[in-house]
C-alpha cells in the first residue's frame, strides 16, 4: 500500500497522519512538501492532513488550494485517485473544487476543540464502507471553521446521492444538515472535519477507521 501525505506550511497533523499510516500499512508514507509539483506513480491514498496551511490566511485552505502540488493532487483525485482530506485538508479539497460547498467559521465564533459522536451517514464509499449506516463513532474535532455550508440544492444532491459520509449527532458548529464529512461524486474523495488519526492505539476509534479504510482500499 503506497500512500502520500502532503505537508503545506503550517500543517500541524502531517506527523500525526504519517504515523497512523505507517501503523496501519506497515509501509512508510511518503512526506511530499507543498512546492513539489508532481505526486509519485501509483499511490494508493493521498492524506491532505490538518492544521493552519499559510496561517489560514484569507481562508482556511484557499492558498494552499493554489499551491504547486494541488494541481497534481487535483488532477490525479479527478482521474479516480483515492484522496483522503482531514480538517484543514477538508477545506483545502473545498477550496480547490474537487468537493462542492464550503467551511465557515464555527456559528460561536470559537475554536472548537473536544471530542464529538458522528453517526456513518452512507458505506458506498471505501472511506466507510467497513461501517454500517447509522453506526457510531467518536473523534476529536479541533477547529474555528468547521462549519460546513452548500447551496440547498446541492445538500439535496449529496443526501440524494449518498454522499454525506459523516453526521454529528448534536449541532456543535452550524454545518448544514450536520454534515461532519462528504465523498466526492464518483465516491473516491473523502473530506472530514473530524480527526480519526488523533486517536490510534489498539481498539481506538481513529485506528478503527484508518484500519477499514485500508482494507477497503487494498481490495
Ligand atoms: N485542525 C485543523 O486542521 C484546523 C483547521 C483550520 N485551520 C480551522 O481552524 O478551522
Amino acid at each position: 500500500m503506497k500512500t502520500a501525505v502532503i505537508v503545506f506550511p503550517a500543517s500541524n497533523c502531517d506527523r500525526d497522519a504519517q504515523v497512523a499510516l505507517r501503523e496501519v500499512t506497515g509501509q512508510e508514507p511518503q512526506m511530499i512538501w507543498h512546492a513539489e509539483t508532481e505526486l509519485p506513480e501509483g499511490l494508493d491514498l493521498v492524506l491532505l492532513p490538518g492544521g493552519f496551511a499559510h496561517g489560514d490566511y484569507l481562508r482556511c485552505g484557499a492558498i494552499a488550494a493554489r499551491s504547486k502540488i494541488m494541481e497534481a493532487v487535483k488532477k490525479r483525485a479527478e482521474a479516480g485517485g483515492p484522496t483522503l482530506g482531514i480538517c484543514n485538508g477538508f477545506q483545502i479539497l473545498c477550496e480547490t473544487g474537487i468537493l462542492p460547498g464550503a467551511l465557515m467559521s464555527n456559528t460561536n465564533q470559537h475554536f472548537i476543540s473536544r471530542e464529538v459522536t458522528l453517526r456513518v451517514g452512507n458505506s458506498d464509499n471505501p472511506f466507510t464502507r467497513g461501517y454500517s449506516e447509522g453506526d457510531f463513532t467518536r473523534f476529536s474535532v479541533a477547529h474555528h471553521d468547521g462549519n460546513y455550508q452548500a447551496s440547498d440544492e446541492e445538500l439535496d444532491r449529496l443526501e440524494g446521492e449518498g454522499r454525506v459520509a459523516f453526521r454529528y449527532v448534536e449541532p456543535i458548529n452550524g454545518a448544514a444538515r450536520q454534515i461532519a464529512g462528504i465523498v466526492s461524486e464518483d465516491r473516491k474523495t473523502l473530506g472530514m472535519m473530524p480527526h480519526p488519526e488523533r486517536a490510534m492505539s489498539e481498539g481506538a476509534y481513529g485506528r478503527i477507521f484508518f484500519e477499514r479504510m485500508i482494507e477497503a482500499l487494498a481490495a
